[in-house]
């Protein structure tokens, strides 16, 4: 239908509300944010309501093995095994290079990550074989760390494959503790949305907060909203917010998401 754009829940407790019901559907989200802030959380967290509500699902895994995202994600209940069997979630594992006999046992293989055709090849086969409509790549700075230059066109190749095959993604964006960026400017532009995560010190207390930066396509929450993690994974506080007060923030009631 013309004009109405269907959204994709993420099903992460309390951020839907945000974005109006959700992702607009083949966006290619930016899920940006420092070290231990929950980005590899949130996004399996994202793959696995898909899953669980009958839409097949990719996760391109650049920084950890295999193993062990299976072993994290059935830590928070989400066993993603049964899905493999049945060809409905597959792993892209360019993380091994194939070395190891773990690695071995892997379907989807990606062998150099600097060869980005290779990645997206693998990728491409990967998505028609499952019939993915959502796709996680942890991390995309991995592809680019070695060569910022680059980061645009690595980012432009990989947008128009997923959304081309209909898919609505999340790319994991590394960024350090101080900066305020969320991964460079050829990579910022190029993405349909950017969510920020962080982790801030308040009154001696590590605080999560998360703020929609843009999302084309939908309206949006504008306010810097409070979250925890979980053992069944991100829940967002969509009616408190957090406050910058000079260099420190603070925890307040109020706020609500409905406009
Ligand atoms: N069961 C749990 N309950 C509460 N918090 C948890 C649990 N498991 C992990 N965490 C928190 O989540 C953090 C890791 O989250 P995650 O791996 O998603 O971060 P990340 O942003 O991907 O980090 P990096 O960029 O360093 O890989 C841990 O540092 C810990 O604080």
């Amino acid at each position: 239908m013309s004009g109405v754009i269907e959204k994709v829940k993420t099903g992460i407790p309390g951020f839907d509300d945000l974005l109006y019901g959700g992702i607009p559907k083949r966006n290619i989200v930016l899920l940006s944010g420092g070290p231990g802030t929950g980005k590899t959380i949130f996004s399996q967290q994202y793959l696995y309501y898909g899953l669980v509500n009958g839409e097949p699902a990719v996760l391109v895994a650049l920084e950890e093995h295999p193993v062990q995202i299976r072993r994290n994600m059935a830590s928070f209940g989400w066993d993603v095994r049964r899905f493999e069997e049945e060809g409905k979630f597959a792993i892209v594992d360019a993380f091994t290079g194939g070395i190891g006999e773990a690695a071995k046992r892997e379907r989807y293989v990606v062998k150099s990550v600097d060869d980005v055709s290779e990645l997206i090849d693998v990728v491409r086969q990967a998505i028609r074989e499952s019939k993915a409509e959502r796709v996680v790549i942890d991390s995309v700075s991995t592809l680019y760390l070695t060569k910022p230059a680059m980061a645009r066109g690595v980012l432009m190749q990989l947008k128009r494959v997923l959304a081309g095959l209909g898919a609505t993604s999340i790319f994991v964006s590394q960024v350090s503790v101080t900066e305020r960026g969320f991964g460079g400017p050829g990579v910022e532009h190029a993405v349909d949305g950017i969510v920020r995560l962080d982790l801030d010190e308040v009154d001696g207390e590590l605080v999560r907060s998360l703020v929609i930066w843009k999302m084309r396509g939908t309206k949006h929450d504008m306010r810097r909203r409070p979250f925890d993690i979980t053992d069944k994974g991100v829940v967002v506080y969509s009616n408190k917010v957090v406050k910058l007060k000079g260099i420190f923030y603070r925890v307040e009631e109020g706020g609500s998401s409905e406009q």
